[in-house]
This record gives C-alpha cells, sequence and structure tokens, in this order.
C-alpha cells in the first residue's frame, strides 16, 4: 500500500463517523488530539445527536427551520459582501494597472509635478462640489452637456466686438472660454410662445441684463455662475433653461411614474422654494393649456409639508423638483424618487448653500447624480472665495456678473442713522412714517422680531412677523398677508426672508445690522425691485461691530450714496 493511499484512512479516525470492524492495522494509529479540541468534538459529537446542555431550552422543529433560515440569510450576505468585495478590488487592481503603465511613460520632473499637483487637489477636493462617485473614481468632465438649442443665425454671425458691446451697454461683464451671445429679446432667444404670451401679461416684455446673457448660455448648456443684484430677475434666468430642458427630455420619450426628475433648484429656505416651485407650476401650466406642450409635472419638496399632499406629483413621471437641502435627501434617501435621469442642478443664493451650513447636504445631494449635470449657482452676492472655488467645480463655467459681485441695488436709496439701543423701539414707529406700506423691518434676533411685532400690534400697526421657529402655517400665513396687502408690516429675520420677491415694498428698516454685509445687501434688495425705486433706513449704533461698518462705508461710497 502506498503512502498517498494511506493517509486518507488516517484521517477518517478524526471524522464523527465510528470506524469500520473490518478496519485493519491501520485503525491502531490515533494521532494526538488536544483535550480542548476532544472535548470540542464530543460536544459537537453529542450537539448533532440532540443532547443539550442543561442551560439550553429544548428546541422545536420549528426553531430548527428558523435557525436555518436564519444561517441561510447570513450565508447569502456573507457571499453577497464577499462578491462586492472582490468587485471593488478588482476596480482598484485594474485602476491600479493602468496608471503603472502611465507611470511608466512620465519623467521624473513630470511624477513630482503631478504629486505635488494631486496633494494639492486632494487638499482642494475636500470642498469640492462634485459627488462622492465623481472624486473616487476620478472622473472629470471636460465638456458641457449638450443641448439642441442654438441661437438664431443673424446673432450667430455677429461678430465678437458685436456681442462685446451689447454686454457693455447692459453692463455685463462676462468670464471663461466660448461665451455664447447675449440676446436682447425672449422671442429670439426661442421661448416657448405660451410662456412668452404669460410674461407678457405680466409686463415682463424684454429680459433684463441676466437674463439676456444668462438664459442663452444656461439654455446652451453651459454651467453657469449668475451674479445679478436683488430683484433683477434671477428665477426667470434659471427656471426656463430647465423648462427647456425637461421639454426637451419629454419629447425624447415621454415620462412614466418613476421617472425623473430632470433638473432640481436648490433653495436655502422654504419660503424661497415655495415662492420658485409656484412661478414654475404656472409656467409649465401655461405651455400644457396651449395643447402644443406636454405637461410638466412639479413637485415641492421643503420641510413642513406633507408629503402625501404631493403625492400626485409622485405618481406621474416627475420633471421638476424645487427643494431645500434636509427634505431632498430624505426623499432621495427613502428613494421616493432618483436622480438616474437628472441633468440640471441649479441653487439658488449659492453662496449661501455653499457657505452656511449647507455644504455637507449640498455635497451629500451632489452623491445621488448618476451622470454629468449642468450646474448653475445664481446669488445677488458672491464672495470671491466661493467664487473661486465654485469656478472649479464647475465645467467649462461662464461667469456672468450684473453689478459688482456684493454691490448693492443702485434703485435703492440708502440711509444710515444711528439710533440708541434703547430708543429704537420709539423711533422705529417715527420711522414708518417716512413712506406709505408696504415697509418690511428686519432684526437679526428673533426674540427681537418677536418684541418688535408685539410692540407694533400694541400701537395699532398691522404687523406679521417671520422668523425660523414659527411653523411652517405660521410663516405661510404671515407672508400671504403681507403680500396680499392685508397686512402693512412684515417683521422678519434675515434668513427666513432671504430672496422672497414681495410687491413694490417702499421702506426697508433694518432694526439691527447683520455681521455679514452680504446679508445687509439682500436685505436692502426687497425693495427696488424690478425697476422701481425704494428707501432702505439702516440702524446703527456703539453695539455695531466696526468692521461692519467699515463694510458698509465702503458699499455706501461705491453705490454713490451720501
Ligand atoms: N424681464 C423682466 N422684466 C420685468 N420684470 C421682471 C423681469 N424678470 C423678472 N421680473 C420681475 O422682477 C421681480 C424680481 O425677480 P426675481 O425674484 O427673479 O429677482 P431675483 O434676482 O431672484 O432677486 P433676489 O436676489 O432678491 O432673489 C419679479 O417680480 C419678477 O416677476
Amino acid at each position: 500500500m502506498s503512502d498517498d493511499e494511506f493517509r486518507p484512512k488516517r484521517r477518517r479516525v478524526r471524522s464523527p463517523s465510528p470506524p469500520k470492524p473490518d478496519d485493519d492495522d491501520d485503525d491502531s494509529y490515533v494521532p494526538y488530539v488536544p483535550v480542548a479540541q476532544r472535548r470540542e468534538e464530543k460536544f459537537a459529537k453529542l450537539q448533532s445527536w440532540g443532547v443539550r446542555s442543561g442551560r439550553e431550552r429544548p428546541k422545536k422543529p420549528q426553531d430548527d427551520a428558523e435557525e436555518k433560515e436564519q444561517e441561510l440569510k447570513e450565508e447569502e450576505l456573507r457571499r453577497e459582501k464577499a462578491r462586492r468585495e472582490r468587485t471593488l478590488l478588482l476596480e482598484a487592481q485594474e485602476v491600479h494597472k493602468k496608471k503603472a503603465a502611465e507611470d511608466a511613460k512620465k519623467t521624473v520632473e513630470e511624477k513630482a509635478e503631478e504629486a505635488d499637483a494631486e496633494i494639492l487637489e486632494a487638499i482642494k477636493s475636500r470642498r469640492k462640489l462634485a459627488s462622492d462617485m465623481e472624486l473616487a473614481k476620478g472622473i472629470k468632465y471636460t465638456e458641457s452637456l449638450e443641448t439642441s438649442w442654438r441661437p438664431p443665425r443673424f446673432i450667430r454671425e455677429r461678430t465678437e466686438e458685436q456681442h462685446r458691446k451689447l454686454r457693455d451697454k447692459y453692463h455685463i461683464i462676462v468670464e471663461g472660454d466660448d461665451i455664447p451671445p447675449p440676446i436682447e429679446s425672449f422671442r429670439d432667444m426661442k421661448v416657448p410662445q405660451p410662456i412668452l404670451d404669460y410674461l407678457k401679461s405680466k409686463k415682463i416684455t424684454s429680459p433684463t441684463p441676466i437674463q439676456l446673457q444668462g438664459i442663452p448660455a444656461a439654455f446652451s448648456g453651459r454651467d453657469i455662475i449668475g451674479i445679478a443684484f436683488t430683484g433683477s430677475g434671477k428665477t426667470l434666468a434659471f427656471c426656463l433653461p430647465l423648462i427647456m430642458t425637461a421639454l426637451e427630455e419629454e419629447a425624447k420619450l415621454p415620462f412614466v411614474q418613476g421617472e425623473g426628475p430632470v433638473g432640481i433648484i436648490l433653495c436655502p429656505s422654504r419660503e424661497l422654494a415655495n415662492q420658485t416651485y409656484e412661478n414654475m407650476v404656472i409656467w409649465c401650466s401655461e405651455l400644457a393649456k396651449s395643447g402644443k406642450y406636454p405637461q410638466l409635472n412639479c413637485l415641492l419638496c421643503i420641510g413642513g409639508i406633507s408629503m402625501s399632499e404631493q403625492g400626485h406629483a409622485l405618481n406621474k413621471g416627475l420633471h421638476i423638483v424645487v427643494a431645500t437641502p434636509g427634505r431632498l435627501i430624505d426623499m432621495l434617501e427613502k428613494k421616493r424618487f432618483t436622480f438616474n435621469n437628472c441633468k440640471y442642478l441649479c441653487m439658488d443664493e449659492a453662496d449661501r448653500m455653499i457657505d452656511l451650513g449647507f455644504e455637507d447636504d449640498v455635497r451629500n445631494i451632489m452623491s445621488f447624480f448618476k451622470r454629468q449635470r449642468q450646474t448653475l449657482l445664481f446669488s445677488a452676492t458672491m464672495p470671491r472665495k466661493i467664487q473661486d472655488f465654485a469656478r472649479e467645480s464647475l465645467i467649462k463655467p461662464v461667469l456672468v456678473n450684473v453689478g459688482r459681485a456684493g454691490a448693492a441695488n443702485l434703485d435703492v436709496l440708502q440711509v444710515v442713522e444711528y439710533v440708541k439701543q434703547e430708543a429704537k423701539m420709539v423711533y422705529l414707529l417715527e420711522c414708518l412714517q417716512k413712506t406709505p406700506p408696504p415697509v418690511i423691518i428686519f432684526s437679526e434676533n428673533k426674540n427681537e422680531v418677536d418684541d418688535i411685532q408685539e410692540y407694533l400690534l400694541l400701537k395699532g400697526v398691522e404687523a406679521v412677523a417671520i422668523h425660523g421657529s414659527k411653523t411652517q402655517e405660521e410663516r405661510q400665513y404671515a407672508i400671504k398677508a403681507f403680500k396680499s396687502g392685508a397686512k402693512d408690516v412684515m417683521v422678519a429675520s434675515g434668513v427666513a426672508s432671504k430672496g422672497l420677491d414681495f410687491n413694490e415694498i417702499q421702506h426697508v428698516i433694518i432694526f439691527s445690522m447683520p455681521k455679514e454685509i452680504e446679508d445687509y445687501v439682500h436685505q436692502i434688495g426687497r425693495t427696488g425691485r424690478s425697476g422701481k425705486t425704494g428707501i432702505a433706513t439702516t440702524f446703527v449704533n456703539m453695539n455695531t461691530p466696526e468692521q461692519t461698518l467699515l463694510d458698509l462705508k465702503y458699499l455706501l461710497m461705491e453705490a454713490g450714496q451720501k
């Protein structure tokens, strides 16, 4: 008998099956098995015969079935995990191999340079606006998204010099490569007729400077950083391109339930989201009413409203979502809809979205995108560091700047008054006499907002209040009452009212000066909208920080104010 034939018999000794009686002398060989192991084997054997330790309850057959099922499930999970790990490993190996092949071709200097760039890139990418997936896979898009839109021939035939002259005429500053031409009429931009008719009915007949350059750039599929003073019509500039994209996608293949959205507009506050959503709904219904365009479905995705109210929008193909970050993430995580077909992302008040607290949320939202998107960042103010950062995160962006970023609207007369802290309330009443209503009063502090409202109500002034701690209903009621003219004065905290478009505000009173000058610009921007003039009165005193006063001084000088 050879050695090979001999060994398996030896191993059999350890097997739980009893030795065969006719086994010959091979069986007399019993290798040493440590006590602990023997004990374990004995225990296992007893268990397989159904004997259990006293502490364990006797098992019922259904327990066994459950246990088996559990085991199967665990096994399946283990296998799934192993499969995933193997795929990741293979991918990593593939990337590594490719990189090694590329590296072999490079000189030492090139490699050193690349290493430096990588370190810099790693630092920057911590704050990049790209999705984690893109960052992880090193995906870098270099070309803007293609759209079917082209400017009319007569505009395409104009020279660069003619475009420049037109931009100068409207004080539009642009930066970027191959900038699409400015277009002076909505019709020449090929805006659908039903929307043209609707805009005309609202006395919106020719585009504002930000629209004139921003819309052609956005229609061309370009990423945009759009900066234009408050009340200059930015909303239309970023909503119309999304409508056009949605129409184009719907024409290719109509959306059915579970598909969409095509694009998303992110806003920093519920009120702003609500306002933009309402505009979107009107424009889309004008299109559908005409019978020449399909119905585009919009969803408002903000905290404080129940999703069942919005259920109807999810029962059909979804085209447009207007959202605040928190609720949007919630909906995406719950898979109420996906970004599989989403190719348009616009952030309103983008500087605030990136700078203040929302950054992680924004990055989280980015991680849901599965394909290249067109990204648009709009705001009245855009600090340089955010501009630079945004520029790096976008693809071949076009920067459109109407008036210096952060500059105040020149249609607002800015008055700054020294008012002692304890005299503010009383002076406020006097100040309200400067103009007829409607008037907005801003304070940075929620309690102060409540105190001012209470004081005004006591003095017989019809005032409503809005700040972050009010419920959604209270906030909506206040906005509605003020917009409709039922209330003369709105007292508001800066954050809650940013970007809101109220009709013909005569006077903005800044009861307590915000620390950031950008917030001041947004607040005074509630008046002097769409070409009308307004007054802003700001109270300052010993409590106002010196830096804030200096910023204010430069802003006033720049705006040519006293
Ligand atoms: N081309 C236009 N001609 C006349 N009015 C317009 C035009 N475009 C928009 N408007 C009107 O101007 C007002 C302000 O527009 P919008 O709210 O878009 O300003 P904004 O630039 O977004 O301001 P903010 O920075 O405060 O959010 C709206 O009532 C809008 O209907």
